[in-house]
């Protein structure tokens, strides 16, 4: 029986790599779907992977993660078109107006904190946040909120008796607990918003795993590397991008020191792909799982123990529901026309 796979922010980088991977494994044993916010880029996507896999069974969904609505219509048509997920990867993520610390990179270079630096970024980069148009964080609701959603509308086709199914969300080296805070999950407050969602997507892998294991769901958790894509081209923006491929011996001879310098695609992929491999019963809540590559270019996978606990991660998953709830009941008024389409209040 061919196996459903669904993947958000698919027509690019990481997600589309993955797709690739995907049916160089198994072409014609996938049904694989991209769902993308912009159709003509998901459009060409799905032309790019059946130019090399014709047989494949590629299908498209509309879906953009930073609005509720639009993912709520996605799930619909989801349960419309298959009875059943087998995996669903939760890889959609934008990090906007990125300020990238010029200063703090040259101390840092000089520090002894440098291969940590290239390898997560902490203390280098923060971000301008926007609201989306229910009123939400911008980043929270596309890295996190809008895939919560996502998962809890697909439950009847991701929880079946007798079977296991996968999540997989790609996290981030950059997520750091000092950037979250429960009283402030949407980071309204701080400059460190992609940090905080990539943080708060860690605790709520461990949630979904304490709330859904029983019912043969299991979710787990990637770091793909730093990746050469349009995220982080967009780090420094006056770059231009063959700049970036001048810079690339330097990022060979950086990957000797840390083997998070993934730095394409189908590196940084490698943790999304061997998870799928996995029997999900095997695997660890509480790891994250890294695309690493040697200095000799050998890619591999190596789970390493997230900074997360039980506690804080159901605190989360609380707030979460109390979210969806509030963000529900918002949406049926505006439907009734009782209140204006606006979740400022949240
Ligand atoms: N590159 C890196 O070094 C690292 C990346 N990551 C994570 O990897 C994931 C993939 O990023 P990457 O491949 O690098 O970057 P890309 O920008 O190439 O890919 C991001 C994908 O997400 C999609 N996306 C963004 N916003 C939305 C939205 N609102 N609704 C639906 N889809 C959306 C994009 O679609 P569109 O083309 O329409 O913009 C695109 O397909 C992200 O979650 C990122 O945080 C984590 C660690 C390191
Ligand atoms: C020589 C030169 C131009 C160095 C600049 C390096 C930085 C731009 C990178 C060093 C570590 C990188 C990194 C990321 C972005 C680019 C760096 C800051 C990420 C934040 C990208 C998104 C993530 O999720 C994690 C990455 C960690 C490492």
């Amino acid at each position: 029986m061919s196996k459903v796979v669904l993947v958000t922010g698919a027509n690019s980088g990481i997600g589309l790599a993955l797709c690739e991977r995907l049916l160089s494994h198994d072409a014609e044993g996938l049904q694989l779907c991209l769902a993308c916010r912009n159709m003509q880029r998901a459009q060409a996507a799905r032309s790019a992977l059946l130019a090399s896999h014709p047989r494949a069974q590629v299908a498209l969904l509309q879906m953009d993660t930073s609005s509720i609505s639009s993912v709520i219509a996605a799930a619909q048509e989801v349960k419309l078109r298959y009875n059943r997920l087998d995996c669903l990867y939760l890889n959609a993520g934008i990090m906007p107006n990125p300020q990238f610390d010029i200063r703090a990179f040259f101390r840092g270079l000089f520090s002894s904190r440098v291969v940590s630096m290239f390898a997560t970024a902490e203390g280098i980069l923060t971000q301008k946040d926007g609201l989306t148009a229910d009123g939400l964080q911008e980043v929270f609701t596309t890295n996190l909120f809008g895939h919560f959603v996502l998962v809890r509308e697909l439950e009847p086709l991701l929880c079946h008796a007798g079977l296991t199914s996968q999540l997989i969300w790609t996290s981030s080296s950059n997520a750091h607990r000092s950037a979250f805070s429960m009283g402030d999950i949407q980071h309204r407050r701080g400059t460190q918003p992609y940090s905080s969602s990539k943080y708060a997507s860690d605790l709520l892998s461990l949630a979904l795993n304490t709330h859904y294991n029983k019912r043969g769901l299991y979710s787990s958790v990637i770091c793909p590397g730093f990746v050469m894509t349009s995220l982080t081209y967009g780090i420094l923006p006056s770059f231009p991008t063959f700049l970036w491929t001048l810079f690339m011996p330097i990022f060979w001879l950086i990957r000797i020191l840390t083997n998070t310098f993934t730095l394409t695609p189908y590196n940084g992929a490698e943790a999304l792909f061997w998870l799928f491999k996995q029997k999900p019963e095997s695997l660890d809540p509480q790891a994250k799982y890294h695309s690493l590559t040697s200095g000799l270019g050998r890619n591999y996978t190596q789970a390493r123990r997230m900074d997360v606990d039980l506690h804080t991660s159901q605190d989360l998953f609380e707030k979460l529901l109390q979210l969806e709830t509030e963000v529900d009941r918002v949406c049926s008024s505006a439907a009734d026309g009782r209140t204006a389409y606006s979740t400022t209040c949240l």
